[in-house]
């Protein structure tokens, strides 16, 4: 729980993470691929078998958009030290993840992480940390993507004191659409089924969070059992925007938003229906098993794929 004592809004705002480094391979892009399902239905499938493979001697293996979620992992994994909020990790929850994607990734690179605190809002019953990270390219220092991460931090509310819900953030409000589903018939749905170890797998793409594994800690947590990461829920739905309205062009991707709503369980089925309006898909995805939707957002396109 948040105690407010040492809460100040002059220490929040001259807030610095230290910088950070990311280094992968060919194999930490076929490694995350997988965890995120691609080829999981059919392992020759023709749009993704290039996200695992050298297909067709393709010199290297394609890095999908959603791969950047990860450079900032490391990061969350040593916990958000911000000046005057308490919170217990254990009921830490994804709430929401943005995407600017600004260079295709190369198949192997060594990156650094500049993060920061773009913002703090105390919800009473919630503190939601936003953290901002931009990626660069070592060496040509090529700005590769930005991403902001938002913890919804349960129970770690009221930590401002203040009369006023206390609300910061250090970017335009109009950065991030609304996200709005639309009431008419989606353009394109698409089914998955993610695997009762999906969870253990995507887990070897760098985020250990225990919540995703231990039976204990997600009964603490408040779930029946380990939950599925929410950027794996993410990757499998951008990836049916991908497959489905992209023709399987991952390069047409330019940004993405995802709001987590709910926890899905490893081996629940995913049905993600889209909506393409302009150059913005926005997309809604469901857990079959429960029929309760899980992720919202939108996923707004370079160009739209010239067959539809
Ligand atoms: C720094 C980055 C984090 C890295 C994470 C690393 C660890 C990884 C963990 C995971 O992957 S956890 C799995 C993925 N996430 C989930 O499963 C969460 C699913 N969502 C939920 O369970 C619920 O939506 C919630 C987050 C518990 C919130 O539900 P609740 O009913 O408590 O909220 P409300 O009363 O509706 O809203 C209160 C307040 O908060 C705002 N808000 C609600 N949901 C979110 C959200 N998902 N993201 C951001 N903000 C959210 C909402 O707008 C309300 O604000 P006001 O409108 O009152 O101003």
């Amino acid at each position: 729980m948040a105690d407010g004592s040492g809460f100040s809004h002059q220490l929040v705002a001259s807030h610095r993470f230290p910088e950070t480094t990311f280094d992968y391979t060919e194999r930490d892009v076929a490694v995350y691929a997988l965890g995120i399902g691609a080829c999981g239905r059919d392992a020759v499938d023709e749009d993704e078998l290039k996200y695992v493979y050298h297909e067709n001697g393709q010199k290297s293996i394609q890095v999908l958009p959603t791969f950047s979620a990860l450079f900032s992992v490391g990061i969350m994994m040593k916990g958000l030290d911000i000046p005057g909020l308490d919170y217990d990790p254990r009921l830490l929850l994804h709430g929401q993840q943005y995407i600017e994607l600004y260079q295709p990734f190369p198949s192997s690179a060594s990156l650094v992480n500049k993060s920061s605190l773009a913002g703090l809002h105390d919800k009473g019953k919630a503190a939601i940390a936003e953290i901002e990270t931009k990626t660069y390219e070592k060496g040509s220092g090529k700005l590769l993507c930005m991403g902001r991460s938002t913890a919804f931090l349960r129970g770690a509310g009221g930590f401002s004191k203040s009369s006023q819900p206390y609300s910061y953030s250090t970017y335009p409000k109009d950065q991030i659409g609304a996200i709005e589903i639309p009431k008419s018939l989606p353009s394109a749905v698409f089914q998955d089924l993610t695997q009762p170890s999906q969870a253990l797998l995507y887990r070897l793409s760098g985020d250990y969070n225990p919540l995703h594994s231990d039976p204990n800690i997600a009964t603490v947590a408040g779930f029946s059992r380990p939950i599925l990461h929410g950027l794996c829920t993410l990757g499998f739905a951008v990836r049916a925007v991908i497959k489905s309205i992209c023709r399987g062009d991952a390069n047409a991707v330019k940004n993405i938003l995802g709001r987590f709503l709910l926890h899905v369980y490893p081996g629940e089925t995913l049905i993600t229906e889209m909506w393409l309006q302009g150059s913005r898909v926005f997309y809604q995805t469901k857990v079959k098993e429960r029929n309760r939707a899980v992720l919202a957002g939108y996923v707004d396109l370079r160009h739209i794929p010239s067959a539809l």
